[in-house]
Order: C-alpha cells, then structure tokens, then sequence
C-alpha cells in the first residue's frame, strides 16, 4: 500500500536517505525504527509531500504521489506530530472539525463526526468537545490530534513520534489506545520513533533503518528471532533482548493446557504476553501463572521453566 522504490534525499551535504526501498502492507501498523539521523521523518514526510524525493518514487496504493497535488494528498493522508500543533484559540471541536470542514461537509455531520471520534479516543464529548487545547493534559490534547488527523477518514494514518513529550504512563495508555484503534479501524498506520520498546509494542511490521537505508524488514518477533545485521541486533538488544522476545511471544503458546488450576496461584488473561506472565509471577512470588478467559475460566499454566522455551 506504501511503496518507497530507491529514494534517495540529500540536504546540502546532509543524506538523509540513501536509496530507501521498503514496502508497507495495505492493514498494517508499520513502526519505523533507528537512531537520530537514520532519516526515518524524511521517508515518512514524503509519503505526504512534505520533502520531495531527488530520487525514486514513493507510491501509494500503486500511484506515484508525485502525480498528486499535495492538498488532495493530505486530505487522504492524516498525519500526527509531535506536540500535536491544534490551533490554540480553537475548541477541541472546531480543530478535529478542519479537514471535514474544508471538504465542505454540512456542520451536523461534522457534529456528528466530532462527537463519534471523541468517542472512538475515550474522551467524553460533552466534557471535552468545547475545551480549548490550554484546558488538556498532554494526553489529551494528544487524542485530540489523532482524532483530527482520522477526521475525514484518511486511507492512512502517519505518526511522526505522537508521543515523544509524554510522560511513561500517558505514553502506555495511548500506545494501548493505538493499538485498539488500529483493531478498530483497519487503517495502515505509519509510526516513527527511537524507542524500540514502543516499536515492538505497536508494530505488526517493524523496519529498522540506518544511514538514509533500510536495514531489516518483517515481524518485530522475526527481527528478533534472527536480525539480519549486528545493528539490528544492537538496537533491539539494549541488555534486554530475552524480555524483549518475551514481550512478542504470547503466554498461550507456552502453557499447558488445563481446566482447573490451584486458586493460590496469580490470573491473567489469556491474551496476555509472556512478559506479562513472568511480571505477574514476579509480583505474586509464584513459579506459574493461570490464563483465565473473560469469564474466569482457566485455559492453560504458565511455568517460570515454560518462559525459558520462548
Ligand atoms: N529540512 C532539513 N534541512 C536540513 N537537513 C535535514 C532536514 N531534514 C532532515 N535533515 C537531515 O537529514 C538527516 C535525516 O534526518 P531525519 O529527521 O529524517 O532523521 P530521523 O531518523 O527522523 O532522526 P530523528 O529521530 O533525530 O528525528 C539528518 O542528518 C538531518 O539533520
């Protein structure tokens, strides 16, 4: 669905791609990954026309976007920043509304839409649709900008590292929230950042650039399982790579399946990952975890010797 072919952008002396190829699945939720420089805003800026390529085509759904005036580009392109940048004499519905509104939608959609997106980010409209950016918090004003940037139903979503300036919890809350939405929605989301924890809790496609040049492609567990280059492995490891690989292994596919399980032992719920059941052993100071479904009924033990097979 996106399509970097041999994209090359040099600024004066600087390069900052270096003859990029990658390729995003229509669906995905693809993370760009690497250092300061790799050149990871620069592909993801292009996707939009914000910079120009010197070289290769950057095609969307099959069409160059070179061949697409900006504006009618932006419009199917939502894109999201850091530090959000909502007009700050704006209410929160008037900012989400620009784009409905530019498209000329009569204003009880745009109400309707306003409203139905507030919903979709857990914010309650009748608190938040008539605050101004100044009465948020950092997360809020945050979910504001995703649900502008989703306002007119984007073909994809860009994120230039959403949520750089937020503390740790905020930043887990709205990656959790990210990750839903993608499930709710379907959209190809592009996300940039350096932080390889976010990257591996958001990504169903991981590449990890460097030098302007992807590196490595795939699944953040192929990644992790066999990187194709010392500097994968380096970026991914960070004297963590064995809770790393536990965080992409779900807890499922290392129990044993059982129907009833000792009550003394902790619970969590089947979907949960395999460093989740090594936390939640660590909190209880127990040896094995019990996966329970929605209802409390047990499905499977985890074993602290089970965690080693990951
Ligand atoms: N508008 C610009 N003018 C001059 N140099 C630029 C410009 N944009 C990017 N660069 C340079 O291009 C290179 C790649 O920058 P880019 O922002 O794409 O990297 P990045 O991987 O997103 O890094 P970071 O995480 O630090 O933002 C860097 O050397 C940067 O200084």
């Amino acid at each position: 669905m996106i399509r970097f072919e041999g994209v090359r952008k040099s600024f004066g002396a600087a390069r900052a791609l270096d003859g990029l190829d990658l390729a995003v699945p229509e669906g995905a939720f693809a993370v760009l990954l690497g250092g300061s420089g790799a050149g990871k805003s620069t592909a993801l800026r292009m996707v939009n026309r914000l910079v120009e390529p010197d070289a290769g085509r950057v095609l969307l759904r099959g069409r160059d976007v070179a061949g697409e005036a900006a504006p009618a580009l932006r419009r199917r392109v939502g894109y999201v920043i850091q530090g959000i940048g909502l007009f700050p004499h704006w209410t929160v519905a008037r900012n989400i509304a620009a784009v409905p509104r530019l498209l000329g939608w009569d204003e009880r959609r745009i109400a309707a839409r306003v409203d139905e997106l507030l919903v979709l980010l857990r914010l309650d409209p009748a608190i938040h649709r008539d605050r101004r950016p100044a009465e948020l918090s950092g997360g809020q004003a945050q979910r504001v900008g995703v649900a502008r940037a989703l306002a007119a139903d984007p073909d994809i979503l860009l994120m230039d590292e959403p949520f750089g300036a937020l503390d740790a919890v905020t930043r887990q809350a709205l990656q959790q929230e990210m990750t839903r939405l993608h499930a709710a929605t379907g959209k190809t989301i592009l996300l940039v950042t350096h932080d390889v924890d976010e990257a591996l809790a958001l990504a169903t496609r991981l590449a990890v650039m460097a030098d302007g040049r992807l590196l490595q492609e795939g699944t953040p567990r192929a990644l992790l399982e066999a990187p194709a280059d010392p500097r994968v492995r380096d970026l991914l490891d960070g004297g963590a790579f064995g809770m790393r690989r536990l965080a992409v292994v779900t807890a499922s596919s290392l129990a044993a399946p059982v129907t009833e399980a000792p009550a003394t032992l902790p619970r969590i719920p089947t979907t949960a990952t395999g460093r989740e059941a090594l936390e939640a052993m660590l909190a209880a100071r127990a040896d094995a975890v019990v996966l329970v479904d929605a209802a409390g009924v047990p499905s499977g033990v985890v074993a602290l010797r089970d965690l080693l097979r990951a």
